[in-house]
C-alpha cells in the first residue's frame, strides 16, 4: 500500500569530533518517513534525536549515508544547494520559537517568505492569512515579546507554514508550553498533516502529545531501537 517515502534517510551515521575524541551520535540509521503522517523521534538525552532531526533537514551534513527528499539527494550536494531544497521541502520549529524580536508577527512571516522569494505584497497578504490559521489574526502589527509562550509558538508555527512545507520538523515543540497550549500546537501539526497530505516530525519527551503521534520511532545510542 505505501507508496515512495517523501523522506528517506538511508544508513546514515554521524560522528562528532576525531580521533581519542570521536563520537558516534547517529550509527546506520535507516528511516523513512510518509507524508499524511505526523512521527514522534522518542528517546533519552543524547540519544540522537536532535542530530537525526537536524540531518533529515539539511541543517548538518552527515559522516556518511544519504537523505532523500521527494526522490532529492539532500547530501553530497554544495550549501547552496542543500539550503535551496531546505527552503523548498521543509518548515523547522524549534522549543524556544527562534522569532526575530525586533520584527511585528507579520513581519516575522514576511521575511521567510522573502527568503523563498515571494513578493512583497503576497507575503503581505499570505502571512495575514497564516496568522489567521493559527488564532492570531489581531496579533499582525504585535511585537514578540508581547505574545505568550503559546502565541509566541502559533506564530512560529505560522511562520514555518507560510512557506507551505511539505515537511515540518519539530524540535521538543511543547516542552516550553503549557498542556493546552502544547495541545493546541499539536493540533495544528496533525492537521497539517492528516488535511493536507504534509509530512510532521516532532522530537519530543513530552508524553502529553503522545495521542498525536501517527507512529513512534525509538533512538537509543544513536541506533533506532527495533521494537520486540
Ligand atoms: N555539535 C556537536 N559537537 C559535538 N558533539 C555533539 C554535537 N551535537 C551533538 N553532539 C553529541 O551527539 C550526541 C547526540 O546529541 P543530540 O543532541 O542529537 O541528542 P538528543 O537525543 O537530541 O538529546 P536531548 O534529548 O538531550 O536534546 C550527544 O552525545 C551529544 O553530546
Amino acid at each position: 500500500m505505501e507508496s515512495r517515502p517523501l523522506l528517506e534517510v538511508r544508513d546514515v551515521s554521524m560522528v562528532f569530533g576525531s580521533g581519542e575524541n570521536a563520537q558516534y551520535a547517529l550509527r546506520d540509521v535507516d528511516l523513512a518517513v510518509f507524508d499524511g503522517e505526523v512521527l514522534m523521534l522518542r528517546g533519552p538525552s543524547g540519544s540522537g534525536k536532535t542530530t537525526l532531526l537536524s540531518i533529515m533537514g539539511g541543517i548538518l551534513s552527515p559522516t556518511s549515508g544519504d537523505v532523500f527528499i521527494d526522490g532529492h539527494a539532500m547530501t553530497k550536494r554544495s550549501a547552496a544547494e542543500t539550503s535551496a531544497l531546505r527552503l523548498q521541502y521543509f518548515g523547522f520549529i524549534f522549543q524556544d520559537y527562534n522569532l526575530f524580536p525586533t520584527l511585528s508577527c507579520s513581519q516575522n512571516i514576511q521575511v521567510a517568505l522573502d527568503l523563498r522569494g515571494v513578493v512583497r505584497g503576497d507575503a503581505r497578504r499570505i502571512a495575514a492569512q497564516t496568522l489567521q490559521e493559527v488564532g492570531l489574526g489581531n496579533k499582525q502589527d504585535e511585537m514578540p515579546a508581547k505574545l505568550s509562550g503559546g502565541q509566541k509558538q502559533r506564530l512560529a508555527v505560522a511562520r514555518a507554514l507560510a512557506g507551505s512545507p511539505k515537511v515540518m520538523l519539530a524540535d521538543e515543540p511543547t516542552a516550553a508550553l503549557d498542556s493546552g497550549n502544547g495541545l493546541m500546537i499539536m493540533a495544528l501539526l496533525r492537521d497539517l498533516a492528516h488535511a493536507r497530505g504534509r509530512a510532521v516530525v516532532v522530537v519530543t519527551h513530552d508524553d502529553r502529545i503522545m495521542p498525536y503521534a501517527d507512529r513512534v520511532v525509538h533512538i537509543e545510542d544513536g541506533r533506532i531501537k527495533v521494537p520486540g
